[in-house]
């Protein structure tokens, strides 16, 4: 812990938990001094989010004592008591959609008079300058729904720092968010740092940790490793203690200074394309693809033994592409064709039947059913080879599923225990098994390690590349480096229009500044093939040399 003579924030000690069998947190530990941002990072399953619901007064611990600022903590239960002192802005909202930013900031305080008429007008006045008050600018009578990503998450700063909390938990808060609002969230959490707020910061991108807080807290398999300040543990150090593991070769180089194309590292053991089963013929064709308000006049082909990228940022349109090619929103023009067949658009099962597999953006409202068992989640679009005749033979459905589980190094107890018990990074391996279940010919995976480990990330993008050597085609849609930097070739697109072409070997800096909007309509790197510029209608030109915006 770094030499702190004031009494923490937050300090939890010999934390233990258990659901059943699992041992959750085991005499985990962490303290938060007043102003610190404080990374908590660990893989999938050591137990983070399960301090987090002890930290919030959403669980009881089984053991141990938390105290806030020197204080016991809350009764459990005490709801008021416990947003006085610590807040956790979670990667999916906790405002209310359906109600205005200002009814979210001010409804259900206890210490406003309940049965009194609401006055609306003062209702907003009073959010309009408590949102002010922190330099937060959205408009207090916007409906929740209506607010992107990053203005939801600094609304429920806000209102935590509204209740008299100076310790907020940030679970995974960039995994929505483009580099842009990234950049701002960060520029707000100084900013906030400097007036003694103290952070928690749950991330699986390690640079990010470096880039914004000044320590950290490993764990691992339930338990506290190590506290230290982030000066002092370089990357390979940090993934040592999140897995047990001597130096990593494998450990994925700090991204803070980028690299000339040339020298773009890949990772240490690489995944190689596979140029013995790419085949000229493509697997996926798309031509003239339009989605009113997404993208338009897409022209696109994937083909057999390729991984191809489709970056972008957040309004870009490559989500809402990658979900077309599903069958989850119907095009208002152009053609999918899958291995020469044209697929009928907007039909989820006419996709299905085409051979395309999806693992979706979101694993919560898209992936998972929450009730259900880990096997039926992992079998679920492949009920028909389950049984004879539409019957579903629960030793089929356990064959499967345990050979899911192993493919795909799923942690969890036991094939029939229910998902919603997983930790959120296996969650998204069983997403990802799903969309494998039905061997598809062209696997559409968007942002597919989202949420999971350093390891398990290079383990998943490996998972995809295989799927290509076996002859299948891949698109990972998505706009981390990490992802894209596995793909045979990447294409950027920007404001619903594919705009640049990538080949292996291009710097972090030119498709970032193609993702946002800094292309210009040809390829920023040599593109790997002919294309054709939807901007301008015409094929892209081979560029050799440098070409971002700021050299021209
Ligand atoms: N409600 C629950 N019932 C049963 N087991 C649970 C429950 N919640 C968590 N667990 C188990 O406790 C362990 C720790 O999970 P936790 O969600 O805290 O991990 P995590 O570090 O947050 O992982 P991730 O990075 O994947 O989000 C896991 O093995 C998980 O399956």
């Amino acid at each position: 812990m770094p030499e702190s003579t004031s009494v923490p924030v937050v300090e939890a000690s010999g934390i233990s938990k258990r659901f059943g069998a699992t041992v959750a947190l085991a005499e985990a530990r962490i303290a938060v001094a007043p102003g610190e941002s404080h990374a908590l990072v660990g893989r999938n399953g050591a137990g983070k989010s399960t301090l987090v619901s002890i930290l919030t007064g959403l669980q009881r611990p089984d053991t141990g004592t938390l105290r806030f600022l020197g204080a016991p903590a809350p009764a459990f239960g005490d709801t008021d008591g416990w947003r006085a002192k610590v807040a956790c802005v979670y990667q999916r909202s906790t405002v209310i959609g359906g109600l205005s930013v200002a009814e979210n900031l001010f409804l259900n305080r206890q210490s406003a008079p309940g049965l009194r008429p609401i006055r609306w007008r003062q209702l907003r006045e009073r959010a309009a300058e408590l949102l002010t008050g922190y330099g937060v600018e959205v408009d207090p009578a916007a409906r929740a729904e209506e607010l992107t990503v990053e203005q939801r998450q600094f609304v429920e700063i806000a209102r935590a720092l509204s209740f008299g909390a100076r310790f907020i938990i940030l679970d995974e808060p960039t995994a929505k968010l483009d580099a842009r609002g990234i950049e701002r969230l960060f520029g707000k959490l100084r900013e906030l740092q400097e007036q003694g707020v103290a952070f928690l910061f749950i991330s699986h991108h390690l640079q990010e940790v470096y880039d914004l807080c000044t320590s950290v807290t490993v764990y691992r398999d339930a338990r506290h490793i190590v506290t230290a300040p982030v000066a002092e543990l370089d990357q390979a150090a940090l993934v040592e203690a999140m897995t047990g593991e001597g130096a990593s070769h494998s450990a994925p180089a700090p991204a803070a200074e980028p690299q000339p194309a040339a020298e773009t590292e890949r990772s240490a053991e690489p995944l190689p394309a596979a140029e013995a089963e790419r085949s000229a013929d493509p697997l996926l064709m798309v031509s003239g693809l339009t989605l009113t308000g997404a993208y338009r006049n897409v022209e696109l082909t994937v083909g057999a033994g390729e991984v191809v990228g489709l970056a972008g940022a957040t309004a870009s349109g490559n989500v809402r592409l990658g979900e077309t090619l599903a069958g989850l929103h119907r095009p208002s023009a152009g053609r999918i064709s899958v291995a020469g067949k044209a697929v009928r658009t907007g039909d989820i099962p006419s996709a299905l039947a085409a051979g395309v597999g999806l693992v979706p953006e979101d694993r919560h409202l898209q992936g998972l059913v929450a009730g259900r068992s880990v096997a039926e989640n992992a079998t679920l679009t492949v009920t028909d080879q389950l049984g004879p005749c539409g019957t579903v033979l629960p030793s089929r459905i356990a064959a499967f599923a345990g050979r899911m589980i192993e493919d795909l190094d799923i942690k969890t107890p036991g094939p029939d225990t229910p998902v919603s018990a997983l930790s959120g990074g296996n969650q998204q391996k069983v997403v990802i098994a799903r969309a494998l279940a039905t061997d598809p010919h062209v696997l559409v995976a968007i942002r597919p390690t989202n949420g999971v480990d350093v390891k398990s990330k290079e383990f998943l993008l490996r998972r995809i590349r295989q799927v290509a050597q076996a002859g299948r085609a891949a698109l990972i849609v998505s706009d981390e480096l990490d992802d894209l930097r596995s793909c045979d070739r990447v294409l950027a697109m920007f404001h619903g229009e594919i705009t640049a072409e990538f080949a292996p070997g291009w710097s972090d800096e030119h498709l970032v500044a193609a993702m946002e909007g800094m292309a210009r309509g040809h390829a920023a790197d040599a593109p790997a093939r002919g294309h054709t510029d939807p901007v301008r209608g015409q094929a892209t030109t081979e560029i050799e040399e440098d070409h971002h915006v700021s050299h021209d």
